[in-house]
C-alpha cells in the first residue's frame, strides 16, 4: 500500500458486527509497528466490553488504547494527545459524533495515516453515522462481512436480540453489547420484529 509520505490519508474498516473489523485494525497496527512506525490507538469511553482502556476483538485479540469522549470538544483530545505518532487508530467509530470526521480530516492533513473502524449500519439496517461520512471522505474503505447466524450466507446486517436500554427511549440506537445482544445476519434473515 501507501508509504508514509508528506500527505496523510484515511482508511475505513467497516461492515457488520463480528465481520472482523477489529481483527483487521489490529493486524494493520501490528504491521505498522513491524515497520517501525509509532502508533496511537483511541476508543470511546462508552465501550467497556473488553476493559476500559482496551480495544478487543470478539476472538480475543487486544491492544491498549486511550479513552476519549465520544462527542463535544473532548473528541479533539485525539489530536491534542498525539506526540509525533505516524499512525492513529480509532475503534468503535459508530459511537462518535460527526465531529470525528473533522478530526480524521485534520489528522490526515497533518500527514498521518488514520485507521478508523466501526459498524456502518444500525440494528434497523439504516446508515450509522458517522461511518457513511467517513467512508465518503476516506482514501480507502474496506467493508467486511460476517457469517449469517441463521443461514450461513455472508452477513452485512446487525440483528439486535434485546430491547433498548429502558433508561432511555425504547429502541435507543446506542446499546453497547456483543453476542448476548446482537447477531450478524444477511438481508433475508434480518428482521425488526422481536422473535
Ligand atoms: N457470525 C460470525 N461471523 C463471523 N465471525 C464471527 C461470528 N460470530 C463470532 N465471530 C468471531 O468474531 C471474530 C471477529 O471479531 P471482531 O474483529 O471483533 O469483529 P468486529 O470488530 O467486526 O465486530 C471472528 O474472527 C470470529 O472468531
Ligand atoms: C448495530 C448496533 C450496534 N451497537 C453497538 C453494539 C456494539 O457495542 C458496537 C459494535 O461493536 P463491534 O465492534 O462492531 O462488534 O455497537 C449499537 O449501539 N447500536 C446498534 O444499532
Ligand atoms: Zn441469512
Amino acid at each position: 500500500m501507501h508509504a508514509i509520505t508528506k500527505s496523510g490519508w484515511v482508511e475505513v474498516i467497516t461492515g457488520s458486527m463480528f465481520s472482523g473489523k477489529t481483527e483487521e485494525l489490529l493486524r494493520r497496527l501490528r504491521r505498522a509497528e513491524i515497520a517501525g512506525q509509532d502508533v496511537a490507538v483511541f476508543k470511546p469511553a462508552l465501550d467497556d466490553r473488553y476493559g476500559e482502556t482496551t480495544v478487543g476483538s470478539h476472538a480475543g485479540s487486544q491492544w491498549d488504547a486511550r479513552v476519549v469522549p465520544a462527542e463535544g470538544e473532548g473528541i479533539w483530545t485525539i489530536v491534542e494527545d498525539l506526540n509525533g505518532q505516524d499512525v492513529v487508530a480509532i475503534d468503535e467509530a459508530n459511537f462518535f459524533s460527526a465531529d470525528l470526521v473533522d478530526v480524521c480530516e485534520h489528522l490526515a492533513a497533518d500527514g498521518r495515516r488514520v485507521l478508523v473502524s466501526g459498524t456502518d449500519q444500525t440494528f434497523r439496517g439504516e446508515p450509522f453515522e458517522p461511518l457513511p461520512q467517513l467512508m465518503a471522505t476516506a482514501e480507502y474503505v474496506d467493508k467486511l462481512q460476517a457469517i449469517c447466524t441463521v443461514c450461513g450466507e455472508p452477513a452485512s446486517r446487525n440483528q439486535r436480540l434485546v430491547d433498548g436500554d429502558p433508561a432511555h427511549a425504547d429502541d435507543a440506537t446506542i446499546v453497547v453489547g456483543a453476542e448476548e445482544s446482537y447477531e450478524a445476519r444477511c438481508r433475508n434473515c434480518h428482521t425488526l420484529r422481536r422473535d
